[in-house]
């Protein structure tokens, strides 16, 4: 999969890019991100100028529809590929496990980061890139946005994390769609702190029944939503959090 990002900071990734389990893929061949400075794109060579007033009034600057157009339509046919197109901002679509499953799924993924105010609306309208947001709050720009979908995307990649199964069991992962059962490691005792004894046990059958159990007291308390239909309990579980 290729990852094609458009920012006015492609710096801010440089850290973020080496971190292990992305600098693995990107070295094992499985992923490629490249980083494109839409201020290379800017008519106002001096300055490099991107950005201007809103019409209308208003505070802040917008980033404006030439430059951001014409970029887009440059890094997209640097590849064979065409590459699904999406814009971080919070209006829009929430990421969830689910979006990013169908992400994992395209070959070529170009991410616009916003910065300022935004995106002059016709930036929107020409390219109709897909928008997505990773919650309601407002961030200085996009960039963490796509950070967090390239971290959650790639490690759903087929051979990013070596044991395919670590991201199945993962709380919200196509496997279950509930939380997440509660883990252990040694020592098996810590200040009192023991392991269950089940997990200790051997008994594999044993294990996945309390883990599911586990999972499913967890989602109840914390996440009902996530319950599939017909398994909703119609009554205030004990542990239910009001
Ligand atoms: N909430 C978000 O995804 C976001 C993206 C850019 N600013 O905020």
């Amino acid at each position: 999969m290729r990852f094609d990002v458009v920012t006015l900071f492609p710096a801010i990734f440089d850290g973020y890019l080496t971190q292990s389990l992305l600098d693995k893929a990107i070295v094992r061949g499985l992923v490629e991100i490249q980083r494109h400075n839409l201020r290379d794109w800017a008519e106002d060579t001096p300055h490099r100028k991107v950005d201007d007033r809103p019409f209308g009034g208003g505070p802040g600057m917008l980033l404006q529809v030439e430059p951001t157009v014409t970029c887009v339509r440059d890094v997209d046919a640097m590849c064979d590929v065409p590459a699904r197109k999406i814009l971080l901002t919070p209006q829009g679509r929430r990421l969830d496990q689910r979006l990013a499953e169908d992400l994992a799924t395209s070959d070529r993924i170009m991410l616009m980061c916003g910065r300022y105010e935004g995106f002059d609306q016709r930036v929107l309208d020409i390219l109709q890139p897909e928008e997505i947001s990773i919650g309601d709050f407002v961030l200085n720009g996009g960039e963490v946005a796509a950070m967090t979908i390239i971290d959650a995307v790639v490690r759903l990649l087929p051979g990013v994390l070596g044991d395919e199964q670590s991201s199945l069991d993962d709380s919200f992962s196509r496997g279950n769609r509930m939380l997440e059962f509660p883990q252990y490691t040694r020592p098996r005792e810590f200040e009192g702190h023991t392991v269950p004894d089940v997990l200790l046990s051997g008994d594999h059958a044993a294990i996945a029944k309390w883990r599911a159990e586990q999972s499913r007291v967890k989602t109840i308390d914390r996440r009902r939503d996530l319950l599939p239909e017909n398994s909703k309990p119609n009554h205030e579980h004990p542990n239910q959090r009001s």
